[in-house]
This record gives structure tokens, C-alpha cells and sequence, in this order.
């Protein structure tokens, strides 16, 4: 469903965008070299969807910690020209300028279709890669950890639980992903209504969530499989997270509480990304009440950007590292936001040596109320 434009900027940001989107209706994200403006184009139901459900709100006053600063302060971000389109629009545009569309240019995904499902961790009788990490890169995680601060308030209904997932969580997380993502209803690389494909490898369960149609289902439309259940432990480590959100907030009600029915798993690759969007495919209860999404990530970090206005010039970002979690809902639940790449080789070593055996990457786990 998603594409977006590459750019000729000679910004440091010029790396394409694949947008993805969970909203009613979706659009793609572009980059221009000449444009100050994000451009849209959507249909005018959404158009107002939009307008209702952002209207009153605020721009969020920012943290300045490092781990939380707008783009442009640290880098030169450049000018993000985004456009939902219907299918008609993205033609033309794939037309005029195809080498510009990140759709038309298919990416090399391990495990693709044709292989079955899409294994997340390399097999045990595959050598595979051992990416050993020096002495010095393994104090610097420690000494990191010990620095970091347990979470961070990032802006009303938006918290960062740094490394709330130890080692151990992050390890079984990783086994049961890859267990289930190995299994029918396991990891695909899906893709949007007009034939582009998402730049990750993304599993359900509970639900299915299809990126084609931007809806929920019992099954997934194109090989029926039911996903598989939301494991309890999992739900447990929601559960505390939500708990723990609440040291940070206000009061209680700024982070609504949450049981999920749906979790969607993606797994990037070093080239993986995803474009800015908003989750809006939950339904219209959880999303007025700001049932919160509670995302976890592991393995290689990430920058996370996010706005609260589709048409800001800079996003704010936070830098996302394995075992943190991060959640938005009340005031933030329709935030746009986007994971412009991955910082190859900074996840923890136990997770890529032989215990795990994780691809070279980040898993995220994304957990909502349909
Ligand atoms: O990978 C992430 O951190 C974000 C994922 C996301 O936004 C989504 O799955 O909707
Ligand atoms: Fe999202």
C-alpha cells in the first residue's frame, strides 16, 4: 500500500522513506529537494478524519535529552513532502518519475515469498554470521545502560521505558517470534494496495492486520492462515510496561490502560525502514478512548521519528535501542511516526551469537486494542 519518493536532496536525510500506513486511509511520504512543505493528498473523507480527530490538540513541548531531540537540531533533515494517495495519483506519479518510487524498486529480503515463511534468527545448520562484538563496544553497552535513565516522559501520553526488557526477556521474545514466525500465519513481507512492498517482514497475532486493505480480520485474505495467539508472557510484559509508564506521567488516565487482542511483529533488516503514519485501523472506540500502543524493540537500534502534525517540517527523535519500550496513547495515539533505518550491529551480542542466532536487524513488536 505504501510508497514513497526517493530524493535527489543532497540532505544527510536523502535515504528513502517506505511508508507504511495504518490509517484509514494511506498515503506515501516523499522527499523533495526544492519543497519546505509536506504535500498530501488523500480522500476528502479522510481528509476530515483527519481534521476531527487532530483538532483542538498542541504541539508537544520537547525533551532535550540526547536520546530525544528534534531532527533538525542534530542533523540535516531535509524538507519531507508526504502524500497519501489513491491509487490513481500514485500511478501517475510511478509514471512520471519511476525512479523516484521506492515501490518500483523491488528490495532483496532474505526468506522472500517464494521461500515460506521469512526466518527471523539464521538456521542452526547454516554457519551464519557471527558478529562479535569487541571489549570496548561491550563496556560501552554496559556503561551506557548504567547511564541511561529508566524512562522518559517524551510528551503527554508518550513514554520511553529505557531498556525495560533485560537480556532474557529480549532472548525468549526473540525464540517465540521466530518459533511462530516460522509457522503458518508467520512472517511475509507484505505490501499495499497498489503492489509496493513494505521494507520489513511483518507477522500478526491475534488478529491479522493487512497493510492491502488496512483492515482487521480473523485471517489473513491471501493464504487464509489464522495468526497465532498473543503469547501470555508477552501480555504480561505489556501489562508492567503500562504499569511502569505510569511513574512517568502525569496521572494514571494520560496512559489509559490496555489489554491487546492484536500484535504486529516486524522484523527490518539492515536496509529495512518505515515511513511516517498513523496506526488509525483500531477501531473507533480504541481509538477515542487513546488506548495506547505499546512497542517493543529488539536487536539493532533505531531511530524513531514522530510529529504530531502531518504537515511539521521537522519531526522530533528518539533513539530506540534493543529492550526499550516505548508507548503512545492518550494525547500522542495519533501521532505520525516512521523508522527511517536501522544503525546496523548496535543490538546486544547475546542476541546474535549462537544462543539466538538473530539475523542481522531489529525485531519490533507493536501491541494495540483493535
Ligand atoms: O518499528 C517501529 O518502531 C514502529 C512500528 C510501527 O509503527 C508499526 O508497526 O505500526
Ligand atoms: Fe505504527
Amino acid at each position: 500500500m505504501l510508497q514513497a519518493l526517493n530524493s535527489t536532496s543532497s540532505s544527510s536525510f536523502s535515504k528513502l522513506f517506505a511508508s507504511r500506513s495504518t490509517l484509514l486511509c494511506f498515503f506515501q511520504l516523499s522527499i523533495s529537494s526544492n519543497s519546505k512543505k509536506m504535500e498530501e493528498h488523500r480522500t476528502p473523507s479522510a481528509v476530515q478524519a483527519n481534521l476531527d480527530s487532530r483538532s483542538g490538540r498542541k504541539s508537544a513541548s520537547l525533551s532535550k535529552s540526547s536520546l530525544n531531540t528534534k531532527v533538525g537540531q542534530s542533523s540535516s533533515l531535509s524538507p519531507i513532502q508526504r502524500c497519501r494517495s489513491p491509487q490513481s495519483v500514485e500511478s501517475q506519479r510511478m509514471q512520471s518519475s519511476p525512479k523516484r518510487a521506492i515501490g518500483a524498486s523491488p528490495e532483496k529480503h532474505p526468506g522472500s515469498e517464494s521461500e515460506g515463511p521469512f526466518d527471523i534468527c539464521i538456521p542452526a545448520n547454516k554457519g551464519g554470521v557471527k558478529l562479535k562484538k569487541s571489549f570496548l563496544e561491550s563496556n560501552r553497552e554496559k556503561r551506557k545502560k548504567l547511564e541511561s535513565p529508566a524512562g522518559q516522559h517524551l510528551r503527554p501520553g508518550m513514554v520511553l521505558l529505557k531498556k525495560f526488557l533485560d537480556h532474557m526477556d529480549q532472548v525468549k521474545i526473540v525464540k517465540k517470534c521466530r518459533e511462530l514466525g516460522i509457522g503458518s500465519g508467520g512472517f511475509y513481507r507484505p505490501g499495499y494496495r497498489d503492489g509496493a512492498k513494505l521494507h520489513l517482514q511483518m507477522m500478526c497475532l491475534g488478529k491479522d492486520w493487512s497493510p492491502e486493505s488496512r483492515s482487521y480480520d480473523k485471517s489473513r485474505s491471501f493464504d487464509g492462515a489464522v495468526p497465532p495467539e498473543i503469547p501470555e508472557e508477552f501480555r504480561k510484559l505489556v501489562d508492567r510496561a503500562l504499569n511502569d509508564s505510569h511513574e512517568y506521567t502525569k496521572n494514571v488516565e494520560e496512559i489509559p490502560n490496555m489489554s491487546p487482542d492484536i500484535c504486529i511483529v516486524n522484523f527490518y533488516s539492515n536496509s529495512g525502514r518505515l515511513g511516517l503514519h498513523q496506526d488509525r485501523d483500531e477501531s473507533e472506540e480504541s481509538l477515542k478512548k487513546g488506548l495506547p500502543v505499546v512497542s517493543f524493540s529488539i536487536g539493532d537500534s533505531a531511530e524513531f521519528l514522530y510529529s504530531d502534525a502531518r504537515d511539521v517540517d521537522m519531526p522530533e527523535k528518539v533513539m530506540l535501542e534493543s529492550g526499550d519500550v516505548l508507548i503512545f496513547g492518550g494525547h500522542s495515539r495519533h501521532i505520525f511516526h516512521g523508522v527511517p533505518g536501522i544503525k546496523p550491529n548496535t543490538g546486544p551480542e547475546i542476541l546474535v551469537d549462537e544462543r539466538t542466532k538473530l539475523r542481522p536487524g531489529r525485531l519490533n513488536l507493536t501491541f494495540r486494542k483493535y
